[in-house]
């Protein structure tokens, strides 16, 4: 299990739904498959294809299909089902929905951290065939709420860092997720210089999660996320909502530059918000979570 796997599914259980949800199927067949991702995999056949679709707002290449996914309560009432949508390169696709209408669950489930019914495919495939712990670092997850994490920031860096499946995309080198001016890149150092961009001292990373601020916590599980330059998609679960404005701004001009870039390092977002400020501000498309079913909207809420 990767380190960001283990720190994913730790977070599920603290954070969201646990894996006795539904009596579906999807997570039972974990199988640990060697295949690696084709990270420079855009153009193959099937990316092609895919990426001709309708529906793509950009011409980019097709990077998640979502096919009719449902997700259940423990007692079997549906939180969402038939879900089904696409997420294309340089999206990001801003997630809105009233508290509790299911899009941590819907994240989660994306990320394969919780059990669904239908079909998500990451680049044309279904996420056993890249072995699950790498898929988790393509398709990554951040979590809301970093606090409820046992031990310090660094301690966890380090944790994630001691399991093999976590590696650099092989393009990180021109990854749109390199700090402006960065020579080099060292996973063990990168995080915290990214985080140190966005405010926060070195002393913090050696302080437990539940000694640090809301908004502390925030900007360092992002700069893990961010500056290990693994993901290809990022799943952000409401990643400023402990942060000022000028807090909040500076991370979105960081990650939506990064996915602008179009340069093989972060591909796409997809992103839980509150605030239509915020999406009007970073969102590129826009879906609803209603009445447990999700539709496309414009930036005004129409659609
Ligand atoms: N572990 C769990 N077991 C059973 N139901 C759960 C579990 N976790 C969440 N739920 C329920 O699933 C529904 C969707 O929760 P979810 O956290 O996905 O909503 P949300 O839209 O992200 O909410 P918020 O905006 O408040 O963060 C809620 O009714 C919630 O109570």
């Amino acid at each position: 299990m990767s380190g960001i796997q283990m720190l994913s599914l730790a977070i599920a259980r603290v954070t969201g739904i646990g894996s006795g949800s539904a009596s579906l199927s999807k997570l039972k067949d974990t199988n640990e498959s060697s295949s690696s991702l084709p990270d420079d995999d855009v153009t193959s056949p099937a990316s092609l294809r895919l990426a001709s679709m309708p529906g793509s707002t950009n011409g980019g290449a097709l990077m998640l299909e979502v096919k009719e996914v449902g997700c259940a309560k423990a007692k079997g009432q549906p939180i969402f089902s038939d879900v089904s949508f696409n997420v294309y390169e340089g999206d990001v696709v801003m997630l809105q929905g009233k508290s509790g209408s299911g899009k941590s669950t819907l994240l989660k489930c994306l990320a394969h951290l919780n059990l669904y019914d239908g079909e998500i495919l990451y680049r044309g495939r279904i996420p056993q065939s890249y072995g699950i712990p790498k898929y988790r670092t393509r398709v990554l997850y951040v979590p809301q709420r970093p606090s409820l994490l046992p031990g310090t920031p660094r301690d966890f860096l380090n944790t994630i860092l001691s399991f093999n499946s976590l590696s650099p995309k092989p393009n990180h080198h021109k990854s749109g997720l390199r700090r402006s001016g960065a020579e080099s890149f060292d996973p063990h150092t990168e995080p915290i210089l990214v985080a140190k961009e966005w405010g926060i001292d070195e002393e913090l990373w050696d302080r437990t999660w539940s000694n640090l601020s809301g908004g502390e916590g925030q900007r360092i599980a992002l700069a893990v996320a961010v500056g290990l330059q693994s993901a290809d998609v990022l799943l952000l679960d409401e990643p400023t909502s402990a942060l000022d404005a000028d807090a909040s701004v500076t991370i979105e001009q960081y990650l939506t530059k990064a996915v602008r870039s179009k340069d093989g390092g972060l591909s796409a977002i997809v992103w839980i918000t509150h605030s239509p400020e915020q999406g009007g501000r970073v969102g590129t498309r826009f879906l609803r979570i209603s009445e447990g079913s999700v539709h496309e909207e414009n930036a005004d809420g129409g659609v």
